[in-house]
């Protein structure tokens, strides 16, 4: 039987019910007619995570720098450390304000700090694999400059939260973004940046076509997120659940795209993966929990690629 778009949004509207949906990301590919629509399935999933090797080390699985945090924002950038830490990335940096550099030591003390002085140092941000900015960053003092750099680096970045709200305000900034790079706005923050929108079938087909214009990937967030690629392709994430409504869960998704992209995943299935195994953790945390924290996703995120291992069915 088949799956018509309409499942997936909030609101409605007469096009999204005449969209069918492919079940699974390649299965329709071979198809003249194959659908932009496609659920991401275990099977997918399954397909895309690299094990870890033997004899690999720190080192084989990228150095991350995350910029977030403002002096009462600071759980936000303790999140998306957490995220991070738990998505796997190798060595994780967390550029903070000094004040929050205790808290960063007894919340996580697997990161290392950097100054933000340091981030504008000459070639400071030639040393990581990938950087994520955003996560409470607030008025961050310098973020103009900061994001230029971040940008002339032309390597793909994740970008969420108050670098969305930087972005929107600086067309000019938007225009450098390198290709590639990872932008995760919830509704609000993706009208902010491209304007508002009567529905969400609107809103989809605006993010297609910005997504294949700016060679970026979008990630519209909601209960069903929708990754959107370079070809216009939109990838349908069934995982998560209302018990993760709380704040910070965004934070923590910033952190675990930070830590695939760190680890060599390409900019779609670092994408693919976080989303799928962010809200894979809620659920399985959900069967015991009536709601669940951020940090407690982020802590669940290891178990929850493991069992991918274990089980069989689909
Ligand atoms: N512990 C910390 O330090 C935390 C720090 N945080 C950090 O603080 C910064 C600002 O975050 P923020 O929550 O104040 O503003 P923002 O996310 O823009 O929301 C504004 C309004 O938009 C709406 N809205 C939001 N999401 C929506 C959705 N999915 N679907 C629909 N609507 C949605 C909602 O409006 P409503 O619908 O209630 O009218 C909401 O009130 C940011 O950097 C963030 O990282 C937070 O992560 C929390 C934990
Ligand atoms: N009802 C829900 N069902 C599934 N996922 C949800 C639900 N509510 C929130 N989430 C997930 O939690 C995250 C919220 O992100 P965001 O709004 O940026 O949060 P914050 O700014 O508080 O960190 C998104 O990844 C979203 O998909």
């Amino acid at each position: 039987m088949s799956v018509f778009l309409n499942a997936y949004l909030p609101d409605t509207d007469p096009l999204s019910k005449k969209q069918v949906v492919d079940r699974g990301l390649t299965k329709q590919s071979a198809e003249a007619k194959a659908s932009p629509y496609k659920l991401i399935e275990l099977a997918d999933i399954r397909g895309m995570v690299k094990i870890r090797m033997p004899f690999s080390h720190k080192g084989t699985y990228g150095h991350a720098l995350i910029i977030a945090g403002a002096e009462k924002t600071m759980g936000a950038a303790l999140l998306c450390a957490k995220g991070c830490v738990y998505g796997g990335a190798g060595l994780i940096t967390l550029s903070i304000p000094v004040q929050g550099l205790t808290a960063l030591n007894t919340a996580v003390p697997e990161a290392m700090y950097l100054e933000r002085s340091e981030l504008l140092r000459s070639r400071t941000l030639d040393n990581y694999d990938a950087i994520g900015i955003g996560p409470g960053i607030g008025r961050m003092v310098d973020s103009h400059t900061i994001m230029a750099e971040i940008f002339a680096l032309k390597q793909p970045v994740v970008i969420d939260a108050d670098a969305l709200a930087i972005l929107s305000g600086h067309p000019d900034l938007f225009h450098l973004l390198p290709k590639d790079s990872i932008l995760s706005p919830h509704v609000k923050e993706f009208d902010g940046l491209f304007g508002p929108h009567k529905n969400w079938w609107d809103r989809l087909q605006t993010a297609r076509t910005e997504a294949k214009k700016r060679g970026v990937i979008l990630i519209l967030k909601n209960q069903y997120t929708f990754i959107v690629d370079h070809e216009g392709d939109v990838s349908i994430n069934q995982t998560g659940n209302p018990a993760m409504a709380q704040g910070g869960m965004g934070d923590v998704l910033t952190g675990i795209l930070t830590a695939y992209l760190a680890q060599g995943y390409s900019a779609k299935a670092a994408a693919i993966l976080s989303c799928y195994f962010h809200g894979k953790a809620g659920d399985e945390l959900s069967t015991t929990h009536f709601n669940v924290t951020a940090s407690e996703v982020a802590a669940q995120i290891p178990i929850t690629v493991k069992s991918l291992f274990n089980k069989a069915e689909d």
